[in-house]
């Protein structure tokens, strides 16, 4: 029974630490590293509410040092994904029911909790799994992270206030129900926060969610679980399975009761999920609501008039923080021949000294990607460009995997807008440059528009204002996320809500109301206090 109408207010961002020497933070955060770092846990799915251990079990290593194993964690196969998808739809008879409020309560505490007594644990569990330095851990899982939980339930609260019109005599409703179904949650490796989200954006709204994380970032996203249990979801609202992509794809996405799917990772693996469900299309219930962020090859481009400090600093930060590792991360530059030289020696400058190390070392701008399926990717990209006539490696171009993922941070320089590393996504540190001659900026920025099938990020440095114009306007459709003298990384919730369009997903901005409308379904409910009784229209009386 709901005896009254309940506000929240907006939230604000949460603020970073930044753990400076000296500060407790960084202290605390270094002794949490170590201690997690000498033990070896074992994590169940989570299936119900109940721990379940198939047996069937993975190792999750620290990538900067990976003989260190940090957990084994237990495989869901086809009976435990069964078992989940039961569970589910069990527990969504009493949790579709459970008013707005309570339900987001459950989530608000969660937040709580993550930002106050498991801060320094969750930051330290994504540096080592994930291998992130401190700033760019604490800006993940505890920022970002608490700011989608809190912002969520600030946008649900405004989509339930959305209401129709209603003329005299009728009083219309709009009723905002959850998907008919369960709604399969699927997370990438490089960010804790997307991991929380993905399942917790349609649990919020009333729906009850199969999480499949990420195989190298399960420590953390099993952390995450348990502090949504602490804050008390119910058994079965959300179920952790960490899985085989393609058990998850037999056994989940094929479920006639799959409602909707909520994905953010590579372009290949979405798209091969939305040929699947395509093929399958006559089997479900509803059609499943398909929600993906995916791949990018993002760009920054430089016109004559940019500032060369706000430059260098877009580049190296855009390219190379968290090793390249963000959807976001720039991983193309075009620059004006006329700044070229003195970009050239402040790129230098900046590098030259930048090694990626242990998280342990709080120095380390850079750390290890993520494991040797993508350390050799990278590496096949540096092996090709070194004997590319059309490219040169003008920085890096080193990696060594024998204590952990290790890859220099490499610039190369490319003889032509269109080489291999200007279109590709390589998903680590390395950024490949064009210099273009100043009187060809339009011609450029075509090229820059049309030569990947991408369109996640992209930003711009000028201070010519009628430039700025100009370059806005001939990229309208090469990013959803557009930075003006400003690196391509780095979105805030409820500041720049994330996403973008063509091959880089379905553009529905995570952390924004855009994003909610997708988990849940209207009904519109029309009541006649005084009903019609006359059959026949006024024009036809007598
Ligand atoms: N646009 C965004 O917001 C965004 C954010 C983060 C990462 N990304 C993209 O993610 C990629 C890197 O992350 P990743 O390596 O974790 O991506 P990935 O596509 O390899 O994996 C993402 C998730 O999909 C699962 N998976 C793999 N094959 C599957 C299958 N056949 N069926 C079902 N699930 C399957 C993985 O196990 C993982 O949980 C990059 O392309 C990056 O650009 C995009
Ligand atoms: N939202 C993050 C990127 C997420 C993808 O990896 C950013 O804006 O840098």
């Amino acid at each position: 029974m709901n005896n009254g109408y309940f506000t929240l207010k907006k939230p604000l961002n949460e603020r970073p630490m930044n753990y400076r020497v000296g500060c407790p933070e960084r202290d605390a955060v270094m002794e949490e590293l170590e201690r997690q770092a000498a033990m070896t846990i074992d994590i169940p799915c989570i299936i119900g509410g109940k721990e379940v251990r198939t047996g069937n079990t993975k190792a999750c290593v620290e990538p900067h040092r990976h003989a260190n194993v940090l957990a084994n964690f237990h495989l869901a196969g086809k009976e435990e994904l069964e078992m989940a998808i039961e569970a589910a739809l069990e527990a969504k008879k009493t949790w579709k029911n459970m008013p707005w409020e309570h339900r987001a309560s459950i989530f608000l505490k969660a937040a709580e909790l993550l930002t106050g007594p498991y801060r320094t644990k969750m930051a330290a569990a994504t540096m080592l799994c994930q291998s992130k330095n401190p700033y760019e851990a604490e800006i993940d899982v505890v920022c970002e992270l608490a700011d989608f939980l809190r912002f969520n339930a600030y946008f649900l609260q405004e989509i339930y206030c959305t209401q129709p019109e209603s003329s005299a005599n009728v009083w219309n409703r709009v009723e905002y129900r959850p998907l008919e179904g369960f709604v399969a949650a699927v997370s990438p490796f490089n960010f804790t926060s997307i991991g929380g989200n993905l399942p917790t954006a349609p649990a919020m709204c009333g729906n009850v969610v199969l999480w499949k994380p990420s195989s190298t970032a399960v420590l953390s996203n099993y952390y995450f679980m348990q502090i949504l249990m602490e804050a008390g979801m119910p058994a079965g609202v959300i179920n952790f399975v960490p899985c085989n992509g393609s058990d998850f794809g037999k056994y989940v996405v094929s479920h006639r009761c799959m409602a909707g799917f909520h994905f953010t990772g590579s372009t290949e693996v979405f798209q091969g999920i939305w040929k699947q469900v395509g093929e399958n299309i006559t089997s479900y219930k509803s059609y499943p609501r398909l929600v993906g962020e995916t791949g990018g090859k993002d760009f920054i481009f430089a016109h004559k008039s940019a500032d060369l400090e706000a430059l260098i600093c877009g580049l190296v930060r855009g390219a190379f923080a968290y090793q390249g590792q963000k959807c976001s991360a720039a991983s193309r530059a075009y620059i004006p021949e006329s700044l070229w030289p003195a970009v050239r020696e402040r790129l230098h400058e900046e590098l030259k000294d930048k090694k990626p190390d242990d998280v342990r070392n709080p120095k380390a701008f850079l750390n290890a990607v993520i494991d040797k399926k993508s350390f050799d990717h990278i590496k096949e990209y540096l092996d090709y460009v070194k004997h590319d006539p059309d490219s040169e490696i003008i920085e890096g171009g080193n990696c060594d995997d024998s204590v952990g993922y290790f890859v220099d941070p490499t610039v190369i320089l490319a003889k032509h807008d269109k080489t291999r590393t200007m279109v590709e996504e390589i998903f680590g540190p390395v950024l490949t440059i064009y210099v273009y001659p100043d009187d060809k900026l339009e011609e450029i920025m075509r090229s820059c528009d049309k030569s990947t099938g991408y369109a996640l990020t992209g930003a711009i440095y000028a201070n010519d204002r009628l430039a700025i114009m100009e370059m806005e306007k001939a990229l309208t459709n090469a990013a959803g996320n557009f930075y003006i003298n400003d690196k391509p990384t780095g979105a805030v919730v409820g500041q720049q809500p994330f996403g973008g369009g063509r091959g880089s997903g379905t553009n529905d901005k995570a952390g924004s109301a855009v994003n909610l409308y997708r988990w849940v379904s209207q009904r519109v409910i029309k009541e006649s206090f005084v009903p019609d009784k006359v059959v026949l229209y006024p024009h036809m009386e007598e």
